[in-house]
């Protein structure tokens, strides 16, 4: 179905290489009909075109002109430059997917100045390895069928579910920001193993390994994550040292507060950039 699309991609980091390195590598669409812009870093596009053979320019209208999907990937404080720039290039035809956190498809639709079809979609970086966990909530102009294609395009790179869009900021924090927690985590796991002499490369590998087991028990099980804990502790025992630690620590507090925290950003987010002025309410 999206073999013959062709994506611009608004924006060139992190987030839009790996939605189309993940679709280029499962082989969901060809790397001629990936553009990719920026608005300055020409060396960013030219790493991108020689590692993924995807199509880069400078020139807002040679990308959009060809686009059946445009792909807003820049941070949310460039989305109003971002549209300015494209929007004279841009029509009721294509179909806009937006993975910046917090702008609401009301907004870019008030800044597109037209009714193309807008769709939040809220990634994650795992994208790139066609393990995202990829959420999306569609914007006043889109139908059944923009929502079949988004939803085949990234169910390309993961799992796709889709919400209202007022849960989008609950979501960003667990879906979108969570993965950084994850790495955060390990990266602290990473650490202990020179205090506890093992060799680096072993100990690396028993923790991402351990986490991916621990993964898949959870997904296999009815039990809930105290009950598959609890299996873990004996009285007396190694486990229950160290689960004292982090209990002493309050540390699923802290946890609690991160993701909380992350969502109320979000929508501070829409608040500082996404506010449509109130003028040109009818
Ligand atoms: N990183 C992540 O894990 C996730 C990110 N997101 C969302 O993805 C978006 C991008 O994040 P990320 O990839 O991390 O950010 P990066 O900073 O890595 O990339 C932003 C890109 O946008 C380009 N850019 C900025 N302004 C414009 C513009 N006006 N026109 C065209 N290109 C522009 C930048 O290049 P230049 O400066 O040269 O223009 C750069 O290539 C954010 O809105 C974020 O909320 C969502 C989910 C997860
Ligand atoms: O940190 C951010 O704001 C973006 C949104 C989710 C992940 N990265």
């Amino acid at each position: 179905m999206i073999q013959n699309y062709k994506l611009a991609f608004i924006g060139a980091g992190s987030m839009a290489e790996a939605i189309f390195s993940g679709l280029i590598n499962q082989k969901k669409v060809s790397p001629e009909n990936i553009y990719v812009t920026n608005r300055q870093d020409e060396e960013r596009l030219h790493v991108l075109q020689k590692k993924y053979g995807v199509q880069v320019s400078s020139s807002n209208e040679q990308i959009l002109a060809k686009a059946d999907i445009v792909i807003l990937a820049m941070k949310p404080t460039g989305i109003k430059q971002a549209i300015q720039s494209i929007r004279s290039y841009t029509s009721e035809n294509q179909l806009i997917l937006s993975v910046l956190a917090g702008i609401t498809t009301e907004y870019i639709s008030y800044l597109l100045g037209h009714k193309a079809p807008v769709v939040r979609v809220m990634p994650n970086t795992s994208a790139a390895v066609g393990s995202s966990v990829t959420v999306i909530s569609p914007g006043e102009h889109v139908n059944d069928n923009h929502l079949k294609v988004t939803e085949s395009l990234l169910k390309a790179v993961g799992i796709v579910k889709q919400v209202k869009e007022k849960d989008l900021d609950s979501v960003t924090a667990i879906a979108g920001s969570g993965p950084a927690y994850m790495y955060y985590l390990v990266e602290g796991m990473f650490n202990s193993l020179d205090e506890l002499q093992l060799d680096r490369k072993l100990g690396e590998e028993l923790i991402l390994e351990m986490i991916q087991g621990s993964v898949d028990l959870l997904k296999s099980t009815n039990q809930t994550p105290k009950e598959v804990y609890l299996n873990v502790k004996s009285p007396g025992g190694t486990t229950e040292a160290g689960l004292n630690v982090l209990e002493n620590q309050q540390f699923q507090e802290i946890i609690k507060d991160c993701i909380i925290k992350a969502a109320e950003r979000s929508k501070e987010i829409t608040k500082e950039m996404s506010t449509i002025p109130k003028s040109t309410i009818t």
